[in-house]
């Protein structure tokens, strides 16, 4: 059996970026950004006002002083002429500031009377001017690659960027395999169950930006098998779930293989997702999910998602780990490396008591996966641990 690191190594062997298309913005979140978005203007593209108020010289800023209102400035509508000694223009939040003006009065700062203002008896210190290219000026650059925040499509917007090059979605192909399985919604007889991580799986491709299908059920016979995989023409990832293991009816690895596939492992040192497989099938990658629901999402988050990251053009990299402190004692671990369900307060991680790898509830209430390396020592309460958010 390979580890989990190796398996990682031939998976991002399977799968490369994908080609770039151009979206519009409003499409943008959470699409891989290809190369550097560069400013096509300065913001604010002028001095412009903080705050609601009066725009005077330094000079006229006395506490107490006089001034003669000769205009407004608001968003959108610049007073045309200058500030001279003694006046003042009334502006507002956004405006530009007019020609002679160095700073803002806050209009809790003035009393008005006409066309007259007098200013308080004390000006706080800040000129309320943001400058000409304070936030960014033209040239300056969002870098590639990069998955777009909110925050980043702002950005975009306020650089006047209005359609973007990003990663092409890679198409994912869902294949539930085995005669227990219907659909949610559906009636099962007694001895079948409901397909669940298909669903799960799905729900993460849609997070980590892919656009994934789920297939039709195939049942556990070669015939069913392999129209399967003749549906998942044109994805250029397809994702297996069960028929993996070592049983009569785990079919999924031969009919593969029949059909072409080009296996680079089969069997990760890992628990729970051991029995994976992994190859290249034509021009996708294929990749075959153990079928116990937590190892099948346990599978996605550990190397599906990282699949697809390299697929939208971002780095070849593993699950980002961070630690935590063990909120209890831990006996030795097994031959292969765990992941754990576990709960995750205040800084503390405490794993589930039980870890079977057939219970979903466990792993939805679960906040994060606790990794314990191979053969890991018996670990005490207060150890530093890595893990894997969910
Ligand atoms: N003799 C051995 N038996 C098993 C071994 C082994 O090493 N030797 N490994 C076990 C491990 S570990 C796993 S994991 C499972 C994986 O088996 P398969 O990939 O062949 O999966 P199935 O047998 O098809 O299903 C296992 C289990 O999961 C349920 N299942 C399958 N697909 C779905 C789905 N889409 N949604 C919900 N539940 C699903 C299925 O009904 C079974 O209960 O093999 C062990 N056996
Ligand atoms: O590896 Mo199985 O995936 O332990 O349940």
């Amino acid at each position: 059996m390979i580890t989990v690191s190796e398996a990682l190594d031939h998976l991002f062997a399977l799968v490369s970026p994908l080609e770039p298309e151009t979206v519009p913005l409003a499409q943008a979140g959470g699409r891989v950004l290809v190369k550097p978005a560069v400013a096509r203007r300065d913001q604010p593209p002028f001095d412009g006002s903080a705050m609601d108020g009066y725009a005077v010289r330094d000079e006229d800023a006395d506490p107490g002083a006089s001034l003669t209102v000769i205009g407004e400035a608001a968003a959108g509508h610049r007073f045309g002429g200058s500030i001279g000694p003694g006046q003042t223009v009334r502006i507002f939040t956004g405006a530009p500031v007019p020609k002679g003006a160095s700073r803002v009065v806050i209009q809790e700062d003035v009393t008005r009377n006409g066309d007259q203002i007098t200013l308080g008896s004390k000006l706080d210190a800040k000129t309320h001017i943001r400058p000409a290219g304070s936030d960014f000026k033209i040239g300056d650059s969002l870098d590639a690659p990069r998955r777009l925040s909110p925050s980043d499509v702002a950005l975009l917007a306020s650089m006047n960027i209005a359609q973007v090059e990003v990663t092409r979605k890679p198409r994912v192909a869902l294949i539930s395999t085995g005669d227990e399985l219907v659909m949610p919604g559906e009636t099962p007889s007694p001895d079948q169950i409901i397909a669940s991580n298909t669903f799960g799986l799905k729900a993460l491709l849609d997070q980590l930006g892919a656009e994934p299908r789920v297939l039709p059920i195939a049942r556990d016979t070669r015939s069913s098998l392999e129209m399967a995989f003749e549906l998942a023409e044109g994805a250029d990832l397809v994702v297996t779930i069960g028929g993996a293991s070592v049983g009569d009816h785990d079919l999924v690895g031969d009919v593969a293989q029949d059909l072409g596939m080009q296996q680079a492992f089969y069997k990760v040192a890992m628990r729970p997702g051991k029995p994976l497989m992994a190859g290249q099938m034509g021009d996708a990658a294929m990749l075959g999910l153990p079928g116990n629901p937590v190892s099948a999402m346990v599978c996605g988050h550990v190397f599906m998602a990282p699949m697809i990251r390299v697929m939208l053009g971002l780095p070849a990299c593993p699950a980002p780990r961070q630690t935590a402190r063990l909120g209890c004692d831990m006996l030795k671990g097994g031959p292969r490396e765990h992941y754990m369900r576990a709960a995750l307060d205040d800084g503390e991680i405490v794993p589930e008591g039980r870890q079977d790898s057939s219970l979903l509830s466990l792993l939805a209430h679960a906040d994060v996966l606790l990794v314990r390396p191979a053969e890991d020592p018996p670990r005490q309460k207060g150890d530093q641990v890595e893990y894997i958010a969910l």
